[in-house]
Parts: C-alpha cells; sequence; structure tokens
C-alpha cells in the first residue's frame, strides 16, 4: 500500500504541541489550529483516529527518576494527562463541526466511554473521529506505542507521527544540528539505529503488522494533510 491509498490513519498528535509559548500545559489557539487541521483532513476523504501524548503534562519516567515517586503511580499519572488533551481535542474537533468522542483504555465511565474495538471500529465506520486515550491502560509504555496498537486493531493503513521535528533524523537533531533526515528507513534499520523518535517497542508492533509509520513536523501549516499528501517534508519508516 502506498501513501497515495492511504485512507485510514491513526493520527498520534504530540502532546507538547499543545504548550502555550508561556509554559502553560494548554493553549487553547494551537488547539483550536490542530483541530482545524484534522477537519480538513476529514474533508479530504481520511479517516481519522487520534492518539494524543501527554509530555506537556507528565511523562512518567523522567517524573520518576526524580526518585519520590515509583514509576507505574507517575505512569498512571502520565496516562491521566492524555485523557485531559484527549477531551480537549475532543472538544475542540465538535467545535471544528467534526463528530468525535473519546474512549478511554483507562475506565472511568463517568467522563467518556471505556475503549472496546467493536464500537471503535463502528464509529469510525460512521465516520466520526475516535480520540483514544489513557495511551495502553499499563505503565512502561508510551502512547508512541498505544497508537501502534490501536491503528493495528482498527484495521488503519497507517499511523502519522506529527510531532516536535520534521522527520526520523540520524541523531536527535535537537542536541545534534548536523543530524540528517532520512526520507525513508525499514522497521529494522530504525530498531537497529536505535533512532529515539518512538520507543523501539511501537517499532517492533509495527514491523509485526507491517504498519507503515509517517514522521512529520506538527508546526507545518495544515500538517496532517499536507503530510499525509507527501507535501511537506517526513520520514517514511515502511517494510
Ligand atoms: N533520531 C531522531 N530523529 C528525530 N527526532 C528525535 C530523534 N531522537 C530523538 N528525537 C526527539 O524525539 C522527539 C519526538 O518524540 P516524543 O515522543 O518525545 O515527543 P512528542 O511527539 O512531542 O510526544 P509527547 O509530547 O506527546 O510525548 C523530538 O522532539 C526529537 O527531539
Ligand atoms: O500506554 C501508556 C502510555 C502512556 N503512559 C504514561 O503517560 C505518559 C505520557 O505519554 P507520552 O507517550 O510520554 O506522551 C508517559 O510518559 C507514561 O508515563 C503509560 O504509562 N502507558
Amino acid at each position: 500500500m502506498t501513501m497515495a491509498t492511504f485512507r485510514r490513519i491513526l493520527v498520534k498528535l504530540s502532546g507538547e504541541a499543545l504548550m502555550a509559548p508561556d509554559g502553560y500545559w494548554l493553549d487553547s489557539q494551537i488547539l483550536s489550529s490542530l483541530a482545524e487541521d484534522l477537519a480538513q483532513a476529514t474533508r479530504a476523504g481520511f479517516e481519522i483516529a487520534v492518539v494524543i501524548g501527554g509530555g506537556n503534562i507528565i511523562r512518567g519516567a523522567r517524573m520518576s527518576a526524580a526518585g519520590w515517586i515509583d514509576r507505574p503511580t507517575a505512569d498512571s499519572m502520565g496516562m491521566l494527562g492524555t485523557v485531559m488533551n484527549s477531551l480537549a481535542i475532543e472538544t475542540a474537533l465538535n467545535a471544528a463541526g467534526v463528530p468525535a468522542r473519546t474512549m478511554s483504555a483507562v475506565s472511568m465511565p463517568t467522563i467518556c466511554e471505556t475503549y472496546a474495538r467493536q464500537p471503535a471500529l463502528h464509529h469510525l465506520d460512521k465516520g466520526q473521529v475516535v480520540v483514544l486515550a489513557g495511551g495502553t491502560g499499563n505503565p512502561f509504555f508510551t502512547t508512541d506505542t498505544a497508537a501502534v496498537l490501536r491503528a493495528a486493531e482498527l484495521r488503519c493503513d497507517a499511523v502519522l507521527k506529527a510531532t516536535q521535528v520534521d522527520g526520523v533524523y540520524s541523531a536527535d537533531p535537537k542536541k545534534h544540528p548536523d543530524a540528517v533526515r532520512f526520507d525513508r528507513l525499514t522497521h529494522d534499520e530504525a530498531i537497529a539505529k536505535d533512532l529515539k523518535v518512538m520507543d523501539t517497542a511501537a517499532f517492533a508492533l509495527a514491523r509485526e503488522s507491517r504498519l507503515s509509520i509517517i514522521v512529520g513536523s506538527v508546526h507545518a501549516p495544515s500538517s496532517v494533510t499536507a503530510l499525509l499528501q507527501g507535501k511537506v517534508p517526513s520520514t517514511v519508516v515502511a517494510p
């Protein structure tokens, strides 16, 4: 399957991208612009499922490294952060005229639907955007792994990681300005080179499920549609 034939996409949005320039966890203008971008992708004919990270709120590994809290508890807090971001994106999508519903891997029935595969497929078939919250529901994982897992479950054609950088580089471009961007990589290469734009578990699951991953910048104008249509730079990780 080539990019031109992709129809159902799991968009992994950076949580960090929601942050306001002054460091506040959520900027409502950035949120609306992301929702408008997703709305444009649905109008272009893509079926969209969303996983949003929690890097603007809590990263469990970093928090527990300080020593006062254990990793599973910090990760639980991280998963709750992704629910907050998911409810925010659901609200912004509905305001942009796109029916959206949040489904959480962590059951909280007074707040949103609990994730289950068949109802999620049904919502997607009806043209709704499903926002998949709470990661995998387990500590020691990331929302990148959750994105690949849900993409495989929900018969998505690809995962789009819309992040802070415009692709996968030979090293973290924020720390190594001389790093070189790859246009294309195999899953094996991404794992062997230990390219930390996504965790190894996510790449390994994508390899097993033969899922392509497009990595590109969330900051490009109309980034989701432009990335899916190959109009802006990205890296495609594919079998
Ligand atoms: N080889 C690499 N190529 C590209 N980016 C890399 C690489 N290694 C590390 N990175 C870093 O990975 C980051 C993106 O991944 P990460 O999941 O941490 O952030 P995110 O997409 O903002 O997610 P969230 O905020 O939701 O956790 C980039 O900002 C970049 O600095
Ligand atoms: O399956 C999961 C997904 C996430 N977490 C925790 O949430 C934070 C935020 O997610 P990011 O992918 O880093 O944006 C993550 O650091 C974990 O602490 C989790 O435990 N399980």
